[in-house]
C-alpha cells in the first residue's frame, strides 16, 4: 500500500479516466447524456461532511490533503456525479497574501484585518511564492486524482479577482459591497493594482493545480452581479479574460495540454456575449438567467453550465423543473448544475434525484 504522503507527490501514475462526459461537453463534442455536478457538492448538507467538520476547523480541512481528499470524495461515493471538485476555498489566495481569515459558523468567512485604505496594500506580500504557500492544495489535488481511481475528472478552481478584492475589503459577506465599490469609484489606480496582483497569483495557482492533476478549472466571480455593465467591463471582464488566456498560454509553454476552463460570473446577465468572446470553454449561468436567452447570447461556440435554482431542489415537483431546464438548454454543449452552491438544508436524496433525472431525461431525449 502506498501512503497518502507518497501519493500526494506522485503526479506521473494517475489511474486512467473512465468517465469523460464533462470533458467532451466542455470541448463541444457529442455526449450521449448530459454531464452533471453541483457547486458545493462537498459540504454541510452531507452528514458525513458534518461529522468530519465537527472535528476540524474549516481551513484545517483545506490544508490537510488527506481530509480535503476525503470530503471531496464523499459526494462521489453517494451520487452518480460526472465531476468532482477539490475541497478548498477561494479565500486561500488572500491568506497566501498574508491576510488572516477565519470561518465562523453562522457568520461565514471573516477577515481579522480587512483592507481599509489603499495604503494597506503595502502590507500584502507582493512576492509570494504561490507554489510554496498553496502547495497543500496541489497535494490534495494529486492525492484525490489517485483516490478517485479515474471515476470522474477533478475540477480545480479559484475566485475571480473582483470577488477576492471585495472579500479583502469588506472583510466578509456584504449586502451592498459598498466598501469595495467605493474603491472602484474613488481609488481607480489602486483598485487596478490590486486586481492585477490577484490575476498574477491566480494564474500561477491555476497552472499549479493543472500540474498537480486538475482536469478542468473553474473561476468563481461570485460577486459580478454587484457591478453592472460598466464596472464589470472595467474591473472584472478584462481580468477574467487575462486569467484564461495566461493560464492556457503558460500550460502550452510548459508543454502541458491545456484543460477546459469554466467561468461563473454570477448575476452578469449583461456580460454573456462578452464572456462568450473570451477563451473560456464553458460559461456557467445562475438561475435568474433564462436558458433560451443564455443560448442566444452565448451562441454555439461555448458550452453552457447551469442553472437550476438551488431552492428548486426543495420542490415536490423538482423532476418537472429539471425536465423543463433540460428541454430548454438541449442535451449538447451543456453541463447541468445548480445556479449557485447547494444549500446546507437540502436532503442528500434531493441531489440524488437531480443527478438521476438529468441522466435519464437526457438519455431519453438523445434517443428520440
Ligand atoms: C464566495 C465563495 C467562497 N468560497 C467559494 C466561493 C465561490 C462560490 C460561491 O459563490 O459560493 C468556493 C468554494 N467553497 C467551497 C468549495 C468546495 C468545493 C465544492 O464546491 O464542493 C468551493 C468551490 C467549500 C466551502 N466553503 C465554505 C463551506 C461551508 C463552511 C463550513 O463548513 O463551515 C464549504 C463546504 C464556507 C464559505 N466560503 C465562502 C463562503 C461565502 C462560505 C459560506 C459561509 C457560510 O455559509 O457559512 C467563500
Amino acid at each position: 500500500m502506498t501512503s497518502d504522503t507518497e501519493l500526494c507527490k506522485d503526479r506521473d501514475n494517475f489511474p486512467p479516466l473512465k468517465n469523460d462526459l464533462i470533458l467532451r461537453a466542455a470541448r463541444g463534442e457529442y455526449t450521449e447524456m448530459i454531464p452533471v455536478w453541483a457547486m458545493r457538492q462537498a459540504g454541510r448538507y452531507l452528514p458525513e461532511f458534518r461529522e468530519v467538520r465537527s472535528k476540524h476547523e474549516f481551513f484545517t480541512l483545506c490544508r490537510t490533503p488527506s481530509l480535503a481528499c476525503e470530503v471531496t470524495l464523499q459526494p462521489i461515493r453517494r451520487f452518480n456525479l460526472d465531476a468532482s471538485i477539490i475541497f478548498s476555498d477561494i479565500l486561500v489566495i488572500p491568506q497566501a497574501l498574508g491576510m488572516d481569515v477565519e470561518m465562523i459558523p453562522g457568520k461565514g468567512p471573516t477577515f481579522i484585518r480587512p483592507l481599509e485604505h489603499p495604503k494597506d496594500l503595502k502590507e500584502l506580500e507582493h512576492d509570494v511564492d504561490v507554489d510554496d504557500k498553496l502547495g497543500y492544495v496541489y497535494d490534495a489535488i494529486t492525492l484525490t486524482r489517485h483516490k478517485l481511481e479515474g471515476r470522474v475528472p477533478l475540477i480545480g478552481f479559484a475566485g475571480g479577482p473582483w470577488t477576492l478584492m471585495a472579500y479583502m475589503i469588506e472583510g466578509g459577506g456584504s449586502q451592498t459591497m459598498s466598501k469595495a465599490k467605493q474603491w472602484l469609484y474613488r481609488y481607480e489606480d489602486e483598485s487596478h493594482q490590486l486586481l492585477r496582483l490577484l490575476v498574477d497569483i491566480t494564474v500561477k495557482f491555476l497552472v499549479g493545480q493543472v500540474k498537480a492533476g486538475a482536469q478542468l478549472l473553474q473561476v468563481f466571480e461570485s460577486h459580478a452581479g454587484y457591478l453592472g455593465r460598466d464596472l464589470f467591463n472595467k474591473y472584472s471582464l478584462q481580468y477574467l479574460r487575462d486569467i484564461c488566456k495566461n493560464v492556457k498560454r503558460e500550460l502550452v509553454d510548459a508543454k502541458i495540454d491545456p484543460v477546459p476552463m469554466i467561468v461563473f460570473a454570477r448575476g452578469a446577465h449583461y456580460a454573456l456575449q462578452e464572456l462568450a468572446s473570451t477563451d473560456y470553454d464553458v460559461i456557467s449561468v445562475d438561475w435568474t438567467i433564462d436558458p433560451k436567452e443564455a443560448r442566444n447570447k452565448i451562441g454555439g461556440q461555448s458550452t453552457i453550465q447551469g442553472n437550476l435554482d438551488p431552492c428548486a431542489l426543495y420542490a415536490n415537483k423538482a423532476k418537472k423543473l429539471i425536465g423543463k431546464m433540460i428541454a430548454e438548454f438541449g442535451t449538447q454543449r451543456y453541463i447541468a448544475n445548480l445556479g449557485h452552491g447547494i444549500y446546507p438544508n437540502v436532503e442528500p436524496s434531493q441531489l440524488d434525484c437531480f443527478v438521476e433525472c438529468v441522466h435519464a431525461y437526457s438519455k431519453n431525449l438523445n434517443a428520440t
